[in-house]
């Protein structure tokens, strides 16, 4: 494993930011750190860029101990959401800034540093602009340049803290895929920050969730899906339904549905989860009151009450769930839950 991140702890004051955290990333492995607001994510971020020391713990990258490195030593490339380019060097110099600077023995030639620049804004798609300045291009194209230019020192991890966070959702949609396609070209082992689910599931090949400093599950996009390890996870992952019930001799009982309770089902009072979109009208199901019905186009959207939740699913006009009439109480059948003790 290049990257091993074992037991590390960071306390600002008496807050502590990271908690116990431990994992690892293969070779050319690209990892998400998914949380919200506050779960640790950058601070863990930056500690593997040595910005900021821990408390405790280790991390080692290609079996070194990387915490005896300076940043420099790590050789790691950055990129923040707010990666202020240097604004008065044109978008070839920003590139190029990271090897002018070397210590003159390892400093390559000018025209080494020029065919590499080159290279770099052919890779990011901005061929022929080396000449402009950060302000006559737009945040996207900012950030692709941020990229190249961490790029240029080849180093041997990425480090992306919200490198998108900025931009509105079209831009961003369509630099996900480009990352995913540079990182695939460069096979550059990367830890990518975000607080959205859908960029980290998207993106990364394996996320860890984080909350209040604390990995809560570190798995493939799939394999969050299919078993969460928690509610939280659940819950973090996209629209969520989770009700109380009781697991009494293998019968579940959930919001006036009784059903065979899965095997290995935790007995006695539980958390029962499933998601809105997994419902669908059946003889047997949980009890569900309809709010709304809105049709959008060659869609419908569903306001449902079930228990003390109301919940919103998206359905085509041809769901057995478009059928459905405000006011009306009618059984949901979920195609999938989860089941945790309470
Ligand atoms: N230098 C600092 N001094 C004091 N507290 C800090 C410092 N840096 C971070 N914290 C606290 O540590 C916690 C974790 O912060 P961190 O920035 O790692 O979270 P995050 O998951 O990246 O959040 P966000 O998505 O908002 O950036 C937060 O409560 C933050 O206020």
């Amino acid at each position: 494993m290049p990257l091993e991140v074992t037991a590390i702890s960071k306390s600002f004051g008496r807050f502590a930011a990271l908690d116990d955290v431990s994992l690892k990333a293969a070779d050319g492995e690209f990892l998400a750190l998914l949380g919200p607001s506050g779960s640790g994510k950058t601070t863990l971020l930056r500690i593997l860029a040595g910005l900021e020391t821990p408390d405790a713990g280790s991390v080692r990258f290609d079996n070194e101990d990387f915490l005896k490195q300076t940043p420099r030593e790590r050789r790691i490339g950055l990129v923040f959401q707010h990666y202020a380019l240097f604004r008065h060097m044109t978008v070839a110099r920003n590139i190029a800034f990271g090897l002018k600077v070397r210590p003159r023995r390892d400093r390559p030639t000018p025209a080494v540093i020029a065919q590499r620049v080159e290279e770099l804004l052919a890779l990011v798609q901005l061929k022929g602009l080396g000449g402009r300045y950060p302000a006559q291009l737009s945040g996207g194209q900012r950030q692709r340049v941020a990229l190249a230019r961490a790029l240029a020192i080849e180093p041997r991890m990425l480090l992306l803290d919200e490198p998108f966070g900025a931009l509105d959702a079209k831009v961003r949609r369509d630099l996900r895929r480009w990352l995913r396609h540079i990182h695939n070209e460069t096979g550059i082992t990367t830890v990518f920050v975000t607080h959205d689910q859908e960029e980290a599931l998207d993106l990364a090949d394996r996320v860890a969730i984080l909350k209040d400093g604390v990995v809560q599950q570190l798995d493939t996009p799939q394999a969050l899906y299919e078993r969460p390890a928690n509610p939280f996870v659940h819950d973090f992952l996209g629209a969520a339904l989770h009700r109380p019930g009781v697991v009494s001799q293998g019968r579940l009982q959930v919001d006036g549905w009784e059903t065979a309770a899965p095997p290995g089902a935790p007995e006695g009072e539980v958390l029962f989860c499933t998601r809105p979109d997994d419902l669908t009208p059946a003889d047997q199901g949980l009890e569900a009151r309809v709010l709304t019905v809105s049709p959008r186009g060659a869609r419908v959207r569903i306001e449902c009450r079930i228990g003390k939740q109301t919940v919103d699913t998206d359905r085509g006009l041809d769901d057995p769930l478009a059928r459905a009439r405000p006011g009306e109480t009618i059984r949901l059948a979920p195609q999938t839950f989860h089941l945790f003790p309470r």
